[in-house]
């Protein structure tokens, strides 16, 4: 893997990338990080199920368990197993890479979220769609993990917490790509380290190139953009995609998303607070509330 003009450090949204000299803008894309195919998970979307790299002995009884998953849904649950696996692997790079990823404990996914933390929520029905998510994943455990499968098996995760926390680093970290081996084109879901630390923002300055004639993933700084030390770097992790989606996959929400303002047009003068009051939004953070200029509101 290499990284150019770049940092890996704790910011506010937990890991990020961070620029660690000045960018001119330029005309062209310019590279910050390539990262081989090599160093991937990843697992084609459609069946036949290909695994890059070819980790997975044949016949390992985890093929069994990814060919139980329903191959139109559960994307996720196939790379958590992927990801489990390469865990277990003896001098597996991701048993080193383990070390980056955050813990229970500091991963926002709402999967790990307790009832009280769901009961919480602003949006019921997020709450119910998670409280739905965590029986899945519970219940595919409890399918896959019974007490009769083997140790090789058994040992991935002893305790539904450990498919849990794998299976939100799968949603929260998965990154979709095209990719091609040889002549063949496939959708692919993976999870593709040190890019993997990127952040999101809806005005990112980065974003993905699959270069395929040597099977690297390029991170590249937007043409044009101005880039100052310090910066961080940020890709688009979701377009068109309201709160309650990123909440859902990501554990975190934003109140600058352009696909979750409220249009309303008019010529009726209304006073800001009842106009806020009506949509129930009081009970927002203060930003929303005092509409500081960042929610697309014209009244
Ligand atoms: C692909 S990881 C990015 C690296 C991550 N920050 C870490 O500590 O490893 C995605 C996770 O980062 C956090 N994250 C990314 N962008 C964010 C943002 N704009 N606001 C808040 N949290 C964000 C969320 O916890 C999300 O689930």
């Amino acid at each position: 893997m290499r990284a150019y003009g770049i940092e890996f450090k704790e910011g506010p949204d937990g890991f990020g990338v961070y620029a660690s000299k000045d960018v001119e803008p330029l005309r062209r894309a310019r590279v910050i990080m390539e990262i081989p195919l090599e160093l991937m998970l990843t697992v084609s979307q459609k069946l036949p199920w290909m695994f890059f790299p070819d980790i997975v002995p044949v016949g390992h009884p985890i093929f069994d368990i990814i060919n139980s998953t329903d191959p139109e849904t559960d994307w996720d649950l196939r790379l958590a197993c992927l990801l489990l696996y390469a865990f277990d692997r003896e001098d597996n790079f991701w048993q080193l890479y383990g070390d980056f990823l955050p813990s229970a404990d500091e991963c926002p996914s709402l999967l790990l979220a307790s009832e009280e933390e769901l009961s919480e929520l602003q949006n019921p029905n997020l709450a119910s769609t998670m409280r739905e998510q965590q029986c899945r994943a519970l219940e595919f455990w409890e399918k896959t993990w019974h007490s009769g499968v083997p140790l090789k098996i058994k040992r991935l995760a002893r305790d539904p917490e450990r498919f849990i926390w794998a299976l939100s680093m799968a949603q929260s970290r998965c990154i979709g790509m095209q990719m091609r081996i040889g002549a063949l084109v496939q959708d692919a879901n993976m999870l593709i380290p040190y890019a993997d630390m990127l952040n999101h923002s809806f005005e990112p300055n980065c974003f993905f190139h699959w270069r395929f004639k040597d099977r690297m993933l390029e991170v590249m700084i937007n043409a044009g953009k101005r880039i100052k030390k310090g910066d961080e770097m940020t890709v688009n992790y979701m377009s068109g995609q309201q709160n309650d989606l990123l909440m859902q996959r990501y554990g975190f929400s934003s109140p600058v998303n352009p696909w979750d303002v409220i249009q309303f047009s008019g010529n009726a003068r209304i006073h800001l607070d009842s106009f806020l009051s009506v949509f129930n939004i009081s009970g927002l953070p203060e930003e929303y509330y005092h509409n500081t200029g960042r929610l697309s509101i014209v009244i």
